[in-house]
């Protein structure tokens, strides 16, 4: 059955499309596009180019942007209230995207950690622990204004107990009836994040913090149906598993317990480590990507999102 392409296509199991991706990316409040030195490709990116990237998201028919806010670091509280504020970068940004193209999914995160002059998720005591249900009240506020600017999808991604509900709740009393949440239900305390934390900038407000009280240990398999089962009793429509590769486990377990729309996110230090081999002539980027893409498929993922996905949407484009 091999030995043909005709016949390795014929026993195919799993398929990766464009309809798969969603793609990740980063809005300041500067002008025109900064690189982010530890994940080549990728851009800080101001409003107007959002939209060229939008416009491309739609062209190579990747159906969802993921919207992540870098503020600027004069602007971060204790409390990051410019996170819910009506005119901040991600509202904009959802406004701009929806007015422009009103066809295109937007999702957008919910968490406090770029907002924060300590870079945790949530608000904190003085001993730096994470306070869960003050930090719920944040999120709710943050979501309300991330719906009311027309987000599509959100996203916590704080890993608070019991904000699911209560962003649920709130969504039905002010009337975002179709508001879609995808939880991330299983997110790990990983080192893995590195990258991410300096393209938003609240690497150097974390310090040397972690965040260990809050998102998972690596080391529990269990703990993450139990989380995923909360998320989704308390109306996530989607869940999420995070990091990709190294938690393939995991995103087969969700899937197969609960048959319910399964996410995985390829983060930003999975994508560094094939671009930095990528550039050395270790790997070929195109060849392993792809591979990793089809991997979360056959794991059970219903869509990833992942750095890769306008290169990857051109990629399946060529191969077609
Ligand atoms: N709310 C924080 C958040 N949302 C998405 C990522 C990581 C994404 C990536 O690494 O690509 C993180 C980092 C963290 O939890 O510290
Ligand atoms: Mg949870």
């Amino acid at each position: 059955m091999r030995h043909d392409e005709f016949s390795r296509r014929l026993m195919r199991e799993h398929v990766l499309t464009a309809n798969d991706l969603i793609y990740p990316v980063f809005v300041h409040e500067g002008q025109g596009r900064v690189p982010v030195a530890s994940m080549p490709g990728v851009d800080r990116l101001s409003i107007e180019e959002l939209l060229k990237v939008g416009e491309q998201a739609l062209e190579l028919g990747v159906p969802v942007l993921d919207l992540f806010g870098v503020p600027e670091a004069s602007a971060k509280t204790a409390d990051g209230r410019i996170a819910w504020a009506e005119d901040g970068i991600i509202q904009r940004a959802i406004r701009a995207l929806k007015a422009r193209f009103p066809e295109l999914g937007v999702m957008s995160d919910q968490a406090l950690d770029p907002y924060t002059t300590h870079g945790q998720d949530g608000l904190i005591d003085e001993s730096g622990y994470i306070l869960n249900d003050e930090t719920i009240e944040a999120l709710v506020k943050q979501s309300l204004s991330h719906a009311a600017a027309g987000a599509d999808i959100l996203s916590p991604s704080d890993m608070m107990d019991g904000r699911i509900g209560a962003i649920r709740a709130a969504l039905e009393a002010a009337g975002f009836i179709h508001t879609r949440i995808m939880a991330y239900s299983a997110k790990y305390a990983s080192a893995f994040y590195g990258p991410f934390r300096s393209a938003v900038g609240s690497a150097a407000s974390l310090g040397k913090g972690n965040k260990y009280s809050y998102q998972m240990d690596p080391a529990n398999s269990d703990e993450a149906l139990h989380e995923v089962g909360l998320d989704l009793a308390e109306g996530a429509d989607m869940v999420m598993v995070k990091p990709g590769l190294p938690y393939l486990d995991i995103v087969y377990r969700v899937k197969q317990q609960f048959r319910r729309p399964t996410y995985v996110y390829q983060v930003s230090g999975e994508y560094a480590m094939i671009k930095a081999a990528a550039q050395n002539g270790w790997l070929d980027e195109r060849a392993v990507a792809m591979e990793s893409l089809l991997a979360f498929k056959r794991a059970g993922a219903d869509g990833i999102l992942t750095y890769f996905a306008l290169d990857a949407a051109r990629w399946l484009r060529e191969t077609r």
